[in-house]
């Protein structure tokens, strides 16, 4: 047997196709979605990532706009832009690229973004809302894994959803979208006793750990959903996931590659965002 591949790029693609008649829309009411990219210092993942977004955003017809400041910038400077960008009626979405410089507090760059243009869904009160089930940006990662799993056409409602990984970007909203489809979720992570164990029970297990290929087919139900968040890139200059592509592919039903799986969802949901901020502000 060998599992269905979930094609994360042509879904992508098509998101980003039912975005253009709304970005039409907007422009026939003399209106164009904007995003502001703030990229810090020069990583050069970020980079690839920042342009990627750049990229999305003019085939789109969203103007997007770049700042790429020194990593030697102070605090003050940042946070004097984000004032900036938040008055600015131009943009719509303001996307900080993480991670920061280590002198730079994150968490209280992502508290200057104003909520109304939290298009990373990063700010306490994105958040929040997530949590209580209020209209709000979702973080973009997780909402693309939601698309990704709309696609197999499998309702999650009483399903066993396993997320492992708890962070603040992907594993813990991710629980929370899940829960939201009425799945039955368990979040798992590095204290986890016998992983494997409650790996296997999961018809839908979401990868979000960051350690290459560590979830293998013996950890897979037979038919299981099996989305993969990892990105890593290995000595080769390979990119390779947080599941070991080979051996899940015999026991899973569904599964996503890396790449091509999540990271163009990510995009086209941070599209889309952008595009719903815009359609938001009169
Ligand atoms: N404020 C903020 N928001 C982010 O959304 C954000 C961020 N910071 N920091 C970095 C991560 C990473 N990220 C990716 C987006 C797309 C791909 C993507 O499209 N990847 C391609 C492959 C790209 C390659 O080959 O390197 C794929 O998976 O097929 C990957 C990674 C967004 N991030």
């Amino acid at each position: 047997m060998s599992a269905f591949i979930i094609d994360g790029k042509s879904i992508a693609k098509r998101i980003k196709e039912e975005l253009r008649p709304k970005v039409l829309g907007l422009a026939e009411q003399g209106k164009q979605p904007g995003l502001a990219v703030v990229i810090v210092g020069d990583n050069s993942a970020s980079r690839v990532y920042v342009n990627m977004k750049k990229k999305a955003c003019s085939e789109l017809g969203i103007y997007s706009e770049e700042h790429a400041l020194p990593a030697t910038i102070r605090q003050d400077q940042l946070l004097d832009l984000i004032r900036d960008l938040n008055r600015n009626p131009r943009i719509h979405g303001i996307l900080v690229q993480l991670p920061l410089p280590d002198h730079l507090d994150e968490q209280l760059v992502i508290e200057t973004i104003d909520p109304a243009k939290d298009v990373d869904g990063f700010h306490p009160m994105s958040v929040g809302k997530l949590m209580i089930g209020l209209p709000g940006f979702p973080p973009c990662t997780p909402a693309g894994v939601m698309e990704l799993i709309k696609t197999t056409g499998i309702s999650l409602s009483g399903k066993e959803c396993v997320v492992i990984g708890r962070s603040n970007i992907v594993g813990k909203p991710q629980a929370i979208l899940l829960l939201r489809e009425n799945g039955t979720v368990t979040i798992c992570h590095s204290k986890t006793e016998n992983l494997a164990e409650v790996c296997r029970r999961a018809d839908v297990l979401i990868a979000a750990v960051g350690r290459p290929e560590m979830i293998t087919g013996e950890m897979i139900k037979p038919g299981a959903i099996v989305i993969d968040v990892g990105m890593n890139r290995k000595p080769d200059g390979k990119l390779v996931g947080d599941v070991h592509f080979e051996s899940a592919c015999s026991v899973a039903g569904w599964i996503t590659p890396v790449p091509g799986g999540v990271g163009p969802m990510t995009i086209a949901m941070l599209m889309k965002n952008t595009v719903q901020s815009a359609n938001e502000r009169a």
